[in-house]
C-alpha cells in the first residue's frame, strides 16, 4: 500500500486550477474524495472520477487507493484461479481500502479476527450468532457476476454502505438473517443483490426449461413493492433475472401470466399474493429466499396471518427479514421461522437517522392548517419537494386542495381509497418534479426512497414511535441532510413518553408545552437529568 501510495504521489498530474505542490497533497483514500474530471482530464477506470493517479500495476488511470483496490480484486478474480482457504494478514488497523474476504471468496486477503471486530465497530455494525461470515468492502470481492458489478457501478454504487457489507456475504453463505439499520442506508439493495447472484446462477446452472420463482420479497404497501421491483430491475439487468409484481389495484391475470412465463423474484404485499396462490396454481417449489421487508409491520396484526401463510407453503427456505425499528417481540418471531438467524444491526436501532434534524412545534389542532400555509408560503422554511403526512384519507384530500388554494402551489394526495393508477400517477407527478408537494397517509411512510426529498412535515404525528421514525426518515437518504417538521398538541400525548426521549436523544429541542405536559412529565426528563449527575459524580 505505501509502496503505492509514493508511486502514486510520483505519478501526480496537477490540474489546471490547482497550483499546490503534489508533494504535499496526501494520495486520495476514498473515491468520495476525488473530485469530477473536467473535460479531456483523464477519467479513473472503476468510478469516472479524475484519474489523478497511476495504478502501477496496470498503468491505468484511476482516483483513489480504494478504486485501487478494486481494480486489483477485479483483475485477481479474472485471473487467478482459487485457492482453498484466504491467507490472514496483518493490515494496519484504519486501512478501510482493502477489501476483506471469509474463505467463501478466497481471493482477496482476510483481516484477523481482532481487526474485523474493530472495522465492524467504526463501522457501527453489531453482530450476534454463530460464525458470522467477514464483512466485505468491495462488490466486486464477494463473486457477483461480472454483469451484476457492472450494473451496481452503473447505479452509481462505487461501495457497499456498512449494511451491505455484512449482508450480502452472510445472506450469500445462505444463512437467514435479521437485520436493522438506519432508514436511507441501502437495506433494499443488501437483498437484492445476494437474490439477483442466487437467481442468476442458478438458471445458469440448470438444464431444464423450467423457470418457476426462486425467491419472494414482501413488503406491506403497493408503492414500496414497485419501488423494490424496480430497483430490483435495474441491478439484474442484462442478467437470467425476471421479476413479477403481485399487488392489489392491478388484474390479477396479467401477474398470473407473468408468473406462468418464467419469472425468478415475485415482489408482492401479503394480501394480493395470498389471493393469487389461491385461486391459481403456482409452483413454489424451488423459493429458497424469503424476505420480510418492514418486517416489524409484516408480522404486525393485519398482515401476520398472510405472511406466516406464504411462509409455510414453502420449504424452509432462507429467510432475510429488515427494517429501521425493530422489538423483541419481532426477534423472538424471527427465531421461529428460521434456525441459527444472524442478527445484524448497523447504526442507531429504532431512533431517527441522525441526518434528519426534527424541528417539533407546538400548534394546537385548530391551527394547523394556518401554521402549514406560512411555512410553505416561506422562502427561509420551506424547502420543497416536501412529503406533508396525515393521518387520514379524507384528511390527505382535503390538505392538499386547501394547500393549493392557499399558496398556489401544486399539490397531490396518496391514499388507500385511491386506485393503483391514481396512485402511480400522483407518485410520478412529485418524483418527476411536477408538482413539489405530496400530500400522504402511511401509504408513503415506509421504505419509501424519494431521492430528492429533504423535507417532510408530520401534519398529523402518527400513533407509533416507529411509524414516527420511518416518516421522518423519508427526509434523508445516504446520509444527505434532511428536516422534519413535527406538530404536536395534547391531541398526540398517546405518543409523548417516547416522543420525547427521541427528542432528547437526537438533540433537538422539546417544546415547553410538550416538557411540562402531565404526560410527559417524569418520564425521561427525570431519568436524564438522573444520568447526567450521575455521570458527573465520578472521578
Ligand atoms: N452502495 C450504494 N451506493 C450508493 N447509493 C446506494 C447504495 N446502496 C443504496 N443506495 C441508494 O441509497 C438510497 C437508500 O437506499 P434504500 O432505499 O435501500 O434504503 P433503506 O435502508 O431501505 O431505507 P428505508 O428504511 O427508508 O426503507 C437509494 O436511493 C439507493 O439507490
Amino acid at each position: 500500500m505505501e509502496q503505492w501510495k509514493n508511486q502514486a504521489a510520483d505519478n501526480l498530474s496537477v490540474s489546471s486550477s490547482d497550483n499546490n505542490d503534489p508533494e504535499d497533497l496526501p494520495v486520495k483514500e476514498r473515491c468520495f474524495e476525488q473530485r469530477e474530471a473536467l473535460p479531456g482530464e483523464p477519467r479513473c477506470v472503476v468510478c469516472g472520477r479524475y484519474g489523478e493517479y497511476i495504478c502501477d500495476q496496470t498503468d491505468d488511470d484511476i482516483c483513489s487507493v480504494e478504486c485501487k483496490t478494486i481494480l486489483l480484486a477485479r483483475i485477481a478474480a479474472k485471473t487467478k484461479p482459487a485457492v482453498k482457504a484466504a491467507k490472514r494478514v496483518n493490515l494496519p488497523l484504519g486501512d478501510e481500502s482493502i477489501c476483506i474476504k471469509d474463505t467463501n471468496f478466497p481471493n482477496i486477503p482476510t483481516l484477523a479476527d481482532s481487526r474485523i471486530a474493530a472495522l465492524r465497530s467504526k463501522l457501527d455494525i453489531c453482530v450476534n450468532g454463530e460464525a458470522v461470515p467477514d464483512p466485505i468492502m468491495c462488490f466486486s470481492s464477494c463473486g457477483l457476476p461480472e454483469k451484476l458489478v457492472h450494473n451496481l457501478e452503473a447505479a452509481g454504487y462505487c461501495m457497499p454502505t456498512p449494511v451491505q457489507m455484512q449482508v450480502i456475504p452472510a445472506s450469500m453463505s445462505k444463512r437467514s438473517l435479521l437485520v436493522s439499520a438506519d432508514t436511507g442506508s441501502g437495506k433494499t439493495a443488501s437483498f437484492l443483490i445476494p437474490i439477483i447472484a442466487h437467481c442468476s446462477q442458478v438458471r445458469l446452472q440448470e438444464c431444464t426449461s423450467k423457470r418457476g420463482p426462486l425467491a419472494i420479497v414482501l413488503a406491506p404497501t403497493r408503492e414500496l413493492c414497485l419501488q423494490v421491483e424496480d430497483q430490483a430491475k435495474v441491478l439484474g439487468k442484462g442478467l437470467p433475472f425476471k421479476t413479477a409484481l403481485v399487488v392489489g389495484g392491478d388484474p390479477l391475470a396479467q401477474q398470473i401470466y407473468r408468473i406462468e412465463n418464467g419469472i425468478e423474484l415475485i415482489v408482492g404485499t401479503p394480501g394480493r399474493l395470498i389471493d393469487l396462490l389461491m385461486k391459481h396454481n403456482v409452483d413454489l417449489t424451488d423459493v429458497s429466499v424469503f424476505v420480510l421487508d418492514e418486517v416489524d409491520c409484516l408480522l404486525q396484526r393485519g398482515f401476520r396471518d398472510q405472511a406466516m401463510q406464504i411462509f409455510l407453503s414453502l420449504s424452509h427456505p432462507q429467510v432475510m427479514m429488515f427494517s429501521a425499528t425493530l422489538h423483541s417481540e419481532v426477534e423472538k418471531m424471527s427465531n421461529s421461522l428460521a434456525k441459527a438467524v444472524i442478527r445484524i444491526s448497523c447504526g442507531n436501532q429504532s431512533r431517527p437517522n441522525k441526518s434528519v434534524k426534527q424541528v417539533v412545534i407546538w400548534v394546537e389542532s385548530k391551527k394547523k392548517k394556518q401554521k402549514i400555509f406560512e411555512i410553505m408560503k416561506s422562502k427561509q422554511h420551506f424547502k420543497p419537494p416536501a412529503v406533508v403526512f396525515v393521518s387520514s384519507r379524507v384528511g390527505a384530500d382535503l390538505l392538499s386542495e386547501a394547500i393549493t388554494v392557499a399558496t398556489g402551489l401544486e399539490v397531490v394526495s396518496i391514499h388507500g381509497e385511491k386506485t393503483m393508477n391514481e396512485r402511480r400517477e400522483s407518485l410520478r407527478k412529485f418524483l418527476t418534479g411536477e408538482v413539489s408537494v405530496v400530500v400522504s397517509t402511511g401509504v408513503l411512510g415506509r421504505g419509501m426512497d424519494l431521492l430528492k426529498v429533504r423535507q417532510v412535515i408530520l401534519f398529523d404525528i402518527p400513533n407509533s414511535i416507529d411509524e414516527y421514525i420511518h416518516q421522518v426518515g423519508r427526509a434523508s437518504r445516504m446520509g444527505e441532510e434532511g428536516m422534519a417538521i413535527v406538530f404536536v398538541n395534547e391531541g398526540d400525548r398517546r405518543i409523548f413518553k417516547e416522543l420525547v426521549p427521541v427528542l432528547k436523544t437526537a438533540g433537538a429541542p422539546v417544546p415547553r408545552e410538550l416538557a411540562n405536559s402531565r404526560y410527559t412529565a417524569g418520564v425521561s426528563l427525570g431519568s436524564e437529568r438522573k444520568r447526567k449527575l450521575g455521570s458527573r459524580s465520578r472521578p
